[in-house]
């Protein structure tokens, strides 16, 4: 199910802006902050992610925390990066009633877990006090724990890393008492201190916590997701001999993608869950292995097929082919390598974009530099971009 755009209410009430992305809410009883243990151990805690909004300055139909980045909705991103903290016990979003099929789809497509949903408000308050509301609940039903802290995490701040959200919540267990920050912090802070009594601590969070406001901003999520993804690359070899021309190129990949993490592996070791002896990596150079009867390339594809990976980002994958261009007419091999579109067309579906490359293994020093260069090129180019439209091509260097 789509999610489908929203109407502001009449009396849009007040509109609070305040510190950049995680922040302490101080409900009253039965949640408290008062932190019952010492030290930075943080207790127990749960989040509560406002995605209640329209979105109207995005100036799009989806209300933006639906809106895709690289083919996933941006809320997917956030409820990952929430999740990848261990000690955050349960995660609570708010959504509009008429929204509330399209996040459970998202939360089950993409296999988010931890997650509770409750209804939305007509203000981002009123949204967050609902999802307080249902970690408060006393129902003997109730799943959720009730939390000593919880984190508000707008939905549409993808960006967020462990030490930032440890910081807010040992501060809110330990502080919770600041003078200077009531005087100049925000307003939230203000309403903290008048509806909840306390005298809330601002954190000053990193640069990475902004908010996706406007519709330039899914281009910066996009680019920062892209940059992430692409911090590593894996060359696949066929042999282990330290010669190859897998190992000339993986050298060549390394003086063209300097701050890169460059890893290599020789197709035989693939196997079982990729995940086990690469951690992040989306992206796969393998060298050699394209012949029309390639199994090991099949094999490689149906393990990242099978894995987590593509779900949840685009996988890039380049069979880079070697060969003396004098000793075969290149148009010939091309010919014999068509098979490669139809493949690629095949793992689309599945987020995987497949494409070949052809590189000159020429006798001539001069000219297998130049083409190992050209290649090293190419395969950046092809890693950072993520471009969809260049699946199935088979690229010559
Ligand atoms: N009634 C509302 C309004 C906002 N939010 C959420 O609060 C966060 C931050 O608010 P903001 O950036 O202002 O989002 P929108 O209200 O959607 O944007 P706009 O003000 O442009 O309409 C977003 O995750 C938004 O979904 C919410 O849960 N309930
Ligand atoms: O309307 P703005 O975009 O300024 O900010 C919305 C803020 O209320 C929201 O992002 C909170 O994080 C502030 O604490």
């Amino acid at each position: 199910m789509e999610p489908g755009p929203c109407s502001r209410p009449a009396e849009p009430g007040h509109c609070v802006s305040g510190p950049a992305g995680a922040g302490s809410a101080f409900p009253e009883s039965p949640l408290s902050v008062a932190g019952a243990e010492p030290g930075n151990r943080p207790g127990t805690v749960a989040a509560v992610l406002p995605a209640g909004g329209c979105g109207e300055r995005m100036g799009v139909r989806t209300p933006k925390q639906f809106c895709r980045v690289l083919e996933r909705p941006l809320i997917s991103y956030t409820l990952q990066a929430m999740e990848r903290v261990c000690w955050i016990k349960d995660i609570v979003v708010t959504v509009t009633g008429e929204n509330m099929e399209a996040m459970r789809s998202i939360i089950q497509r993409y296999g988010h877990k931890r997650i509770s949903l409750a209804e939305a408000g007509a203000t981002r308050h009123r949204s967050i006090f609902n999802g307080l509301k249902a970690l408060a609940e006393d129902q003997p039903d109730c799943k959720l724990t009730k939390p000593e802290v919880v984190i508000i995490h707008d939905a549409v701040r993808p960006f967020v890393e462990e030490d930032i959200l440890l910081r807010v919540v040992l501060a809110a267990k330990e502080h919770g008492c600041s003078d200077f920050d009531l005087e100049f912090g925000t307003e939230c802070l203000q309403l903290a201190l008048k509806y909840c009594h306390r005298k809330a601590k601002l954190v000053e969070g990193p640069p990475a916590l902004w908010k996706v406001t406007y519709k330039q901003d899914l281009c910066a999520a996009e680019a920062m997701i892209k940059e992430k993804i692409s911090q590593e690359i894996c060359v696949v070899m066929n042999t282990k001999d330290e010669e190859s021309v897998g190992h000339l190129l993986e050298e060549a990949l390394r003086k063209e993608l300097n701050c890169m993490k460059i890893t290599s592996t020789v197709m035989d070791h693939i196997g079982g869950d990729i995940r086990n002896f690469i951690e992040q990596c989306y992206s796969f150079i393998c060298v050699n292995v394209v012949s029309p009867d390639s199994q090991e390339t099949r094999k490689l594809l149906r393990i990242l097929e099978e894995s987590s990976l593509p779900l949840l980002y685009p996988v890039v994958v380049v069979l880079v082919h070697c060969f003396d261009f004098t000793s075969v007419p290149l148009a010939q091999k091309m010919e014999s390598l068509v098979w490669i579109r139809g493949l690629a067309k095949e793992v689309k579906e599945r987020n995987i974009l497949l494409s070949g490359l052809l590189l000159n293994y020429s006798q001539d020093e001069q000219k297998l530099q130049e083409s190992l260069g050209q290649s090293a090129a190419i395969i950046a180019a092809l890693v950072k971009e993520r471009n969809s439209a260049l699946v199935g091509q088979l690229l010559v260097a």
